[in-house]
């Protein structure tokens, strides 16, 4: 819609159609704000524009062309649509050093990040011997059925030190899908891989 080429349409005065006058049926009523009309000469502070003031404009209006920019056809506004604000995520700011590519290159360079000392990482864990690591420099967790020392990955981790301490020593599967079943987290926590969760292994 271009300025002044006729087809552009505004929200305000319109003049009384001269020449085309008999080509407009009913040229007050030309807004249909819900399921109230209401006409163009109303001014824009009428209660009901304000009221719809977020009102969207569907796309689908038509103008009369051979009457431009006078008169328009029938304008049709969608009742307001409450848009729920987005949950803000609480995402923590990295530490200098501790970004998702640092974690990255530290599972290429350190040696041991799970914690094995030597011992293999396939090995059936139970519950009870989960609960035993919590704290230092061994936290183990549950994640979908596999257990991993997440201890070195605390300060890389997005959501935060606290979030991912409750996932010390315990199942954290469901809280991980509740905040992002989309994160990789076999990928992700690969060199962290102690064993694997079997409640019948014994501790
Ligand atoms: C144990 C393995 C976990 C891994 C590998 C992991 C990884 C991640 C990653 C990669 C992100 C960024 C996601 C993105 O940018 O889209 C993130 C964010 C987050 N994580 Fe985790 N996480 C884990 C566990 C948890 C747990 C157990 C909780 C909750 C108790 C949690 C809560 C959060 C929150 C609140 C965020 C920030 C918000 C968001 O990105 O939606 N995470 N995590």
């Amino acid at each position: 819609m271009g300025e002044g080429d006729g087809s552009d349409f505004t929200f305000s005065k319109v003049d009384e159609p001269t020449s085309d006058k008999q080509s407009i049926e009913s040229p007050e009523t030309i807004l249909v704000v819900g399921t109230k009309a209401i006409s163009i000469n109303d001014s824009l502070s009428d209660d009901s524009l304000k009221k719809n003031a977020n009102s969207s404009i569907e796309d689908t209006y038509t103008v009369n062309k051979e009457i431009g920019s006078r008169a328009v056809g029938n304008l049709k506004i969608k009742e307001p649509v409450v848009i729920a604000k987005p949950k803000l995520r609480a995402k923590v700011p990295f530490e200098i050093g501790y970004s998702p590519m640092d974690w990255m290159k530290l599972n290429r360079t350190h040696p041991d990040l799970a914690g094995l000392k030597g011992q293999t990482n396939r090995r059936p864990i139970s519950l009870a011997e989960v609960k035993q690591h919590k704290s230092g420099d061994s936290i183990w967790t549950i994640l979908k059925g596999r257990v991993y020392n997440i201890s070195p990955y605390m300060k890389f981790h997005p959501g935060g030190v606290d979030m991912l301490m409750k996932a010390a020593g315990k199942d954290c599967t469901s809280l991980f899908n509740k905040y992002h079943a989309w994160v990789n987290d076999e990928f992700m926590l690969e060199k962290c891989l102690v064993g694997y969760f079997d409640d019948s292994a014994s501790l």
